[in-house]
């Protein structure tokens, strides 16, 4: 992770006078998706870079510590081995950015990395996810389990009643506490887009978080009926631009829910080369939340390396 974004004091002014041009973020979003895609060596490049900004997710009511404990192997061999070899990759320590879970499951994580031996972090999601629903100290005592259990990501909910009625100082002061009761974990806060109305109110909700001290700003839960979308990313960034020209601060963004294929990592790849530039390329600034990306990461890595794709059994851990 990157240095930590400190926030700054709630400037109202700069909220308010927020506008976004949809015509010209849906154009933009509709350019990049339209860029060719790289091929062989170049994808397979592409798709490497991918898996290592990936946090590996499993957020189900059925989670037990045996599926957690099977995320986390995964997560610290995201890749065939031979196929890393084939493509002498092998000995690069591949791994995903962190592993992702409900706090009642940190501990298990916790647990199996430190088995085997690995610094991977774990990130939990709290405050009453996905809905954010529960009384403000419910909320920050979870972040404060979270932490207490071990984990050093902490993905945070904001309150959405707070986004629609334009309560922003409100909202500033919720996240401001859970960036406190965060303490040394870095905090990702989920806008939930899908329901935030319109793009304006996103740009707002991206500007107040960010305010308020989020180390990444993060799109969806997944558990929204809208999702990670080009176009909301778009003014997510530009947001986390122009936050970062006014105060020299580097926040880092997080686009999760419904990327499923590898050929969407390459466009969310390419959208934050163009519009953020090289350094936000890296796990420190950029993450991509996905529970079943990677399965479609490896089969198409393993298609570049044999000429064919696999057959279910070949790749048993995906
Ligand atoms: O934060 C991560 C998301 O909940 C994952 O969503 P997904 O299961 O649609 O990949």
């Amino acid at each position: 992770m990157s240095a930590r974004n400190p926030g700054m004091h709630l400037d109202l002014e700069w909220v308010s006078k927020v506008r976004v041009n949809t015509q010209a973020v849906l154009k933009r979003a509709q350019q990049i998706q339209g860029r060719k895609v790289a091929k062989k060596q170049w994808q397979a490049a592409w798709l490497l870079k991918a898996v290592t900004c990936i946090d590996l997710t499993t957020l189900a009511g059925d989670d037990t510590p045996s599926n957690v404990h099977r995320l986390c192997m995964k997560a610290t061999r995201p890749i065939r081995h031979d196929l890393l070899k084939s493509m002498d990759m092998h000995d690069k320590g591949i791994t995903t950015a962190a592993v992702c879970v409900y706090p009642s499951r940190v501990a298990d994580a916790v647990k199996s990395l430190k088995a085997a031996n690995s610094s991977l972090p774990v990130a939990s999601v709290a405050t009453g996810f996905p809905a954010g629903q529960t009384p403000l100290k419910t909320r920050l005592e979870e972040v404060r389990l979270a932490v207490k259990d071990g984990a050093t990501e902490i993905d945070i909910v904001i309150n959405r009643t707070l986004a629609l009625t334009g309560q922003w100082a409100a909202l500033y002061d919720e996240i401001r506490q859970f960036r406190e009761a965060c303490e040394d974990a870095h905090m990702k806060t989920i806008l939930a887009v899908g329901e935030l109305g319109t793009f304006t109110n996103v740009y707002k909700a991206s500007l107040v978080s960010m305010m308020a001290g989020s180390d990444f700003i993060k799109t969806s839960t997944g558990k929204e009926s809208v999702n990670a979308t080009y176009p909301i990313a778009i003014v997510m960034v530009r947001a986390i631009r122009d936050y970062y020209l006014r105060t020299g601060h580097k926040v880092g963004f997080k686009p999760a829910g419904g990327i499923r294929t590898a050929q969407e990592s390459v466009v969310w790849l390419t959208l934050m080369k163009e519009e953020l530039g090289d350094e936000w390329l890296d796990p420190h600034l950029f993450r991509l939340g996905a529970s079943s990306l990677l399965a479609d990461i490896e089969r198409q890595i393993y298609h570049y390396v044999t000429g064919r794709y696999p057959a279910y059994h070949e790749l048993p851990m995906a």
